[in-house]
């Protein structure tokens, strides 16, 4: 896949220095004239916001609640793209909100969660774009479902759209937990793995659901190598019309920025090369060794599974199953590895010696059937 950079996206960002991430902020919803100037004004005297965002039309979990003010507040963005000289971008959701928002000179659209888990709805966005050099941004669909996410993104791309990035805004939990949507790092991760030159950026005002999380969530996305950040502000936080918890003011914004350390994707330092090329090949050795001891264990869990089909002994043993977890996680306290990680590990190694065992099983029995007829 062949995307086009954020910063060669023609709306004023190539100046932005290679390791800055991108900022984009804005209030969750533009509710006044007033609110959104104000807003908009404050963070770009701050002078690190790059792209202004406001939602115009926000799509509300229950009826009632406040669903953006409409094109008007298509009027306040352009009002506000002039007096700050910065870019613009909203959230469309229907073909129509396409056509109002690039009729009102908004620089960017940005496909929502509810939205980009729909593919009916991100087809007919994708078709009201077709042939249109429009930057879109696509987020996380609110199910954690990497090909669904791919496939919003490819439906754009199909219409020639290259000017693509991803929002990473975390998927929907259930219950009271710590971030209002779980991050899933994991995700995100694997898709820059398939589709290395896609930008990806965080949306940590999403995930936290609340402004203290804020921080950690920006820095972890910027220890994971993220090109940009979207984090929600508003004039007033505590007052605003929606997400009120999760929105920060410009002087709180600039501390979270000012205490991120922003990181470089890799360095051409030749001594750090050298020394970070020693250890990784004692990584590659000891992954392999890991490996051959998995292949091995596999080997006798197979040689059970013979000897247990022949003896027409059942494949799960709990008590030994049991022992075994108590004693690795043990193992693992003693050698300081993190418990939730040996157990999952340890988990999926028994999941798998299953897996193996029901295989020597069903091969097994296929053989016995031939070896009677
Ligand atoms: O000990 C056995 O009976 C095995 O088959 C091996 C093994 C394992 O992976 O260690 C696999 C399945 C059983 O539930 C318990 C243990």
């Amino acid at each position: 896949m062949d995307f086009i950079q954020i910063r060669d996206w023609g709306i004023g960002l190539e100046a932005i220095a290679e390791e800055q991430p991108i900022l984009i902020s804005g209030p969750c919803s533009a509710e006044t004239e007033e609110q959104l100037l104000r807003s908009c004004l404050e963070l770009a005297q701050t002078g690190q916001v790059h792209i202004l965002r406001a939602g115009i039309w926000k799509p509300r979990t229950r009826p009632n609640s406040f669903e953006g003010v409409g094109k008007e507040g298509l009027v306040w963005l352009q009002k506000a793209k002039e007096l700050t000289g910065l870019p613009i971008c909203v959230e469309v959701a229907q073909p129509e909100h396409v056509e109002l928002a690039l009729a009102a000179g908004v620089d960017i659209l940005w496909i929502g969660a509810r939205t980009s888990v729909n593919p009916f709805a991100v087809q007919a966005l994708a078709e009201a774009l077709a042939g249109k050099d429009v930057p879109v941004m696509v987020k996380n669909p609110i199910n954690p479902d990497l090909k669904l996410w791919m496939g919003a993104i490819e439906r754009f791309y199909q219409q020639g759209i290259r000017k693509i990035a991803a929002i990473h805004r975390g998927f929907s939990v259930y219950g009271e937990q710590r971030y209002r949507n779980a991050p899933i790092w994991e995700l995100p991760i694997e898709l820059k793995r398939q589709w290395p030159n896609l930008e990806l950026i965080g949306d940590p005002s999403h995930i936290a659901g609340k402004r203290e999380l804020l921080g950690e969530l920006a820095q972890q996305a910027l220890y994971l190598n993220f090109d940009g950040l979207m984090i929600e502000s508003h004039c007033q936080p505590e007052q605003a019309w929606s997400d009120a918890a999760q929105q920060v003011n410009a002087a709180d914004l600039e501390e979270l920025l000012g205490n991120l350390e922003p990181l470089r994707a890799a360095s051409s330092d030749p001594d750090f090369l050298c020394h970070l090329n020693e250890l990784r090949k004692e990584i590659d050795y000891l992954d392999h060794q890991l490996l051959k001891v998995l292949a091995r264990r596999m080997q006798l869990v197979r040689q059970i599974g013979e000897y247990k089909y022949e003896k027409q002994i059942s494949i799960l043993q709990l008590e030994r199953w049991a022992e075994i977890y108590k004693d690795r996680c043990g193992q693992a306290q003693d050698l300081q590895l993190a418990q939730e990680f040996i157990s999952l590990l340890i988990q999926a190694i028994h999941q798998e010696s299953i897996r193996q065992q029901e295989a020597v099983f069903a091969s097994s029995r296929i053989l016995d059937r031939l070896q009677k007829a």
